[in-house]
Formats: structure tokens, sequence, C-alpha cells
């Protein structure tokens, strides 16, 4: 791979291109959810949806029938030139889009049509099948190009989706190979069948991934059912820990943000809710939804609870100059547990910025003196 030098990594790749930034945004992305724009009962809802959802997805890839691309396009377009508050820095609803895969007959034509059209609304544009860095590097030169001639003054920033064997062996090279990268989100349906495991669910566990308890003290194993033992407990295991554990990783390590992905069986809300729990604990900072049923349980879960907040409270007004030891209800923090606790008073403060229903929980919580 061949090097570039620290300062050429800031530079625009197209004359008239706006300068890369430095940092990527902290902005609220707790549900990015997915919409046909070819679906005009979907697209109507749109307007409706500002402001109760962090992110609206216009979905051009996967999901949309071949002879509905052009019309997913230019929905999309007509979408975001009509609907006020959508998109852009200001608005309460980032607009993002997926675009079709690198290989595609179309993705040329989302991008060529999108982003002079539509640029200066559009806040993320989502890769899907993203292989390596010279995946993110040929969008990189092409946005550039694109937004040259636009005359567009802030960089549309680009999130990958890791569903290839390949992506995920190369992750930390793709978060890092362009100052526009924003974020990744977990594929699992399509990373599921490039690895050939052997689950047809999209997303969410399997009840075939399992650890069981032992057998009690003098039975052999041999003997008991293998299939159903009512005697053992199973432990059903998370299928996707490692996937998101290790884009967890390249996300932090190069100041960029890690999302789970759809969770395809809507009717299922507590799987559901359980999986996007798991992502946010582990440190991802949002999901996909598919359904508007989604929106509401993405943003609880990825929104610190009352209690957390009322307890990371606690441990940094107990920990004065951040330094030494103390005890609070029968446990240590430190130095190290107050950098915990501030991950979620500043995400805390971010969403309370945006969602004025969690502000008033935050604000209501006492003070308590350690
Ligand atoms: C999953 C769906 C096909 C279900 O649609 P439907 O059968 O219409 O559901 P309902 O009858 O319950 O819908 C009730 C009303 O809500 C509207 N609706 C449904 N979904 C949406 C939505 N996403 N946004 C806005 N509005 C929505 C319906 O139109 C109904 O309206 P009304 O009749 O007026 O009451 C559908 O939800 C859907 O298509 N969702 C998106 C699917 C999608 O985007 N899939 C791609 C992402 S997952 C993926 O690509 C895999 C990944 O890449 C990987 O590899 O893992
Ligand atoms: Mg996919």
């Amino acid at each position: 791979m061949s090097l570039k030098s620290a300062r050429d990594f800031f530079r625009p790749l197209a004359v008239g291109a706006p300068a890369p930034l430095r940092e990527i945004p902290a902005r609220p992305s707790r549900a990015i959810h997915f919409f046909d724009p070819s679906n005009e009962k979907m697209a109507a809802k749109v307007p409706g949806m500002i402001g109760t959802v962090d992110v609206l997805l216009g979905n051009l890839e996967d999901a949309i029938k071949a002879d509905n691309k052009v019309a997913a396009r230019e929905g999309l377009v007509r979408i975001a030139q009509s609907t006020a508050n959508l998109g852009g820095q200001s608005g309460p609803t980032q607009l993002w889009t997926r675009i079709n895969a690198l290989d595609s007959p179309w993705v040329l034509d989302d991008l060529t049509t999108l982003v002079p059209a539509i640029g200066d609304k559009l806040d993320v544009i989502m890769v899907p099948k993203v292989q390596g860095a010279e995946d993110i590097h040929y969008i990189d030169r092409l946005l550039a190009q694109l937004e040259a001639k636009a005359g567009l003054t802030r960089p549309i920033l680009v999130h990958a989706i890791l569903e290839t064997a390949r992506g995920v062996a190369n992750v930390e090279e793709i978060c890092g190979a362009s100052p526009r990268m924003q974020g990744l989100s977990l594929g699992p349906a399509d990373l599921a069948a490039d690895r050939k495991m052997k689950t047809t669910r999209v997303g969410g566990g399997h009840p075939g991934y399992l650890v069981r308890q032992d057998p009690p003290r003098g039975t052999d194993s041999a003997e008991t059912d293998p299939v159903f033992d009512p005697g053992r407990a199973i432990f059903q295991q998370d299928l996707w820990h490692y996937t998101i554990a290790k884009m967890v990783d390249a996300c932090a390590m190069h100041g960029i943000y890690p999302y789970y992905g759809p969770f395809g069986d809507i009717a299922d809300v507590v799987a559901c809710e359980d999986q996007f729990r798991n992502a946010f604990l582990l440190g991802c900072v949002g999901t996909w939804s598919l359904h508007p049923k989604q929106i509401a349980i993405a943003n609880r879960v990825f929104s610190p609870s009352v209690e957390d907040i009322a307890h990371a409270r606690r441990v940094v007004a107990a920990m004065g100059d951040g330094t030494g030891a103390v005890m609070i209800d029968g446990k240590m923090e430190d130095d190290a547990s107050l950098k915990q606790c501030l991950v979620l008073v500043e995400l805390a403060e971010q969403l309370a910025a945006i969602d004025p229903e969690l502000k008033k929980q935050y604000d209501a919580i006492e003070t308590v003196e350690a």
C-alpha cells in the first residue's frame, strides 16, 4: 500500500472541493431509518417523521427492485428538495442515502445524480459491500470531483457497511482510508452469506448457537438427550459478538462511529431490543430501523437510562479533580471509571440538545452528593 503524508490526508482530492473535516461530528444517530423512496406510501410518511428520528435514509440498494432503481433515486431527490428541516447541518433529522454497490450498473448514476441535485442536504452516503480501502479511495475522489463541480462547501461523509469477509479482515484500513469516514454498520445478512454461515435470519441470534450447562455430576453426558434436555440450561450466544467488537475497536481507534445493522424479525420487538442493547453496551452509537416500530426501540436503547446518568453524575461530582479513588454504594470508583461515566454524561448532553423529552428526564435527576 502506498503511503500518504499526514498533510496530504487532509488536502481536498479535487480543485475546488470542500476541505475534509478534521473531526467527525458526534451527531445523534440512534436510529438510521430506512425507507424506499420509490414506495409512495413510505415516502408520504417522511415529512411526519422529521424530529422523531435522528436519521432518515433513502435506500437505493438491496430491498429496492431492479425495476424501481431509477424511481427510487428520483424519489429521493424529490423528497430531499421538497422536505423542510431534513438534512444539512442544522435540521433535527439527518438525511443519508445507501447507494448501490460499487460493481452495480446503478451506482455511477446514483452519485452523479444525487450530489449535484441534493448534495447540500445529504449528510452521509452509506456504501454497501465495502471490501477494502480501495473502495473508499474510489468514492473519496469521485465525491470530491462532484462536490467541486456542484460548488458544495461541506464534504459529504461516507459510511461503510461491513458485510463481506474481506471487509471484516480489512476493517481497520477501511476506517482509516479517508477523512470522510463517518462510521461503519454491520450487515449481518450479506456477511452471513459471504462467510457461508448457516443462518437464514437477517441479524439477531439463532437458537442453535448456544452453550449448554454441564450434565449433573455422575451422569454420562452421552446418555442425555442432545436435542431436548430440560435438566440442563442452555445459553444462547450472540452470533455477531466477534464482528461487532472488532468493528467497535476499529471505529474507536479512528475516531468514527460504529452501528449495529438490520434486525429483520420486525414482529419480535423483544429480541430486537436485546440485540440493539448488546450493541449499545459494546460501544455502538446507533442501529438501523427497517420499520417505524423499530424507531422507538432504537431511541430508547441508544439513550442512556436515567439511572445510569444519575450514577454517572454522582461519580463525576465525587471524583473532584478526577484523580484518586472513592467508594460509592460499596463500589470503588477511580480515574478510569470516571472516564466511563463521562462517556455516558457526554452522550446524554448531546441527546438532550435534540430530544426535549429526554432533556426533561435528565434534568429531573436530583444531584445526590456522594
Ligand atoms: C419490512 C417491510 C417490507 C414491511 O412493510 P409492510 O408489510 O408494509 O409493513 P406494515 O404493514 O406493518 O406497515 C405499516 C405502515 O408503515 C409503513 N411502513 C412500513 N415500513 C416503513 C418504513 N421503513 N418507513 C416508512 N413507512 C413504513 C407502511 O407503508 C404502512 O403504511 P400504511 O399502509 O399507510 O399504514 C417494510 O417495512 C420495509 O420495506 N422496510 C424497509 C426494508 C429495507 O430497507 N431493507 C433493506 C435494509 S436491510 C439490508 O439491506 C440487509 C443488510 O444490507 C445486510 O446485508 O445485512
Ligand atoms: Mg447487505
